[in-house]
């Protein structure tokens, strides 16, 4: 499950730094380099997958846009449902909403209201278990609404997973859940 450091390097080596992207200032962590890595984005679900097949969760939510990429391979791989996060006004069916702030800028975020089956559980009793994942955390707003929309719609998220933390930004600080990184950059 723990990742050897020649196997977090071939992840950290596939992923490329944009200077002043999208504004002056902020150093875009782009990962269209890790996903046209074939050996690196292997790794990475391989390690995933490891870590969460025994968790025994009902889904995978990831958020608008590059978590869903992480998101629907891993639920895959588990064999269970995906879910998105959405940025507002991309959802068809009956939405729950919340605003957030960004590292740069505001927006907001949906689900479903029945993304988790009816009132958040799937066939059980009990909510539906969800590990909630993104590429990145910046200030931790984003995931943190994407983690309170869970909780909305009757679900428990279990855990937030993030291929990068921003550790100088501090956001794991604003989750009252397990927060899971896989790089760290400080
Ligand atoms: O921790 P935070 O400060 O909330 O920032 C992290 C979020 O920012 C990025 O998405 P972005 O909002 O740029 O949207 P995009 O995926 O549509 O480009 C990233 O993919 C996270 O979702
Ligand atoms: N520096 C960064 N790189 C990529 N995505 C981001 N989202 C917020 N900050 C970001």
């Amino acid at each position: 499950m723990t990742l050897t450091p020649e196997d977090k390097a071939v992840i950290l080596n596939s992923i490329r730094d944009i200077p002043d992207f999208p504004q002056p200032g902020i150093i875009f962590k782009d990962i269209t380099t890790l996903l046209s890595n074939p050996k690196a984005f292997d790794t990475l679900m391989n390690h995933l997958e490891a870590r969460y097949k025994n968790y025994e969760l009902d889904y995978i939510a990831g958020i608008d846009a590059r978590g869903f990429i992480f998101g629907a391979v891993l639920a895959d791989r588990l064999n269970i449902g995906f879910v998105p996060v959405r940025k507002k006004g991309k959802l068809p069916y009956t939405t729950v909403a919340e605003k957030y702030s960004l590292e740069y800028g505001f927006d907001e975020v949906e689900i479903h209201i029945d993304a988790f089956g009816e009132n958040g559980s799937c066939s059980r009793e009990e909510p539906s278990k969800v590990l909630l994942i993104d590429d990145l955390m910046a200030t931790g707003g984003t995931a943190k609404a994407a983690a309170s929309l869970i909780d909305k719609v009757g679900a428990k998220c279990v855990e937030a997973c993030f291929i990068m933390e921003l550790t100088f930004l501090n956001g794991r600080g604003c989750f009252d859940i397990p927060v899971y990184s896989v790089l760290q950059i400080d």
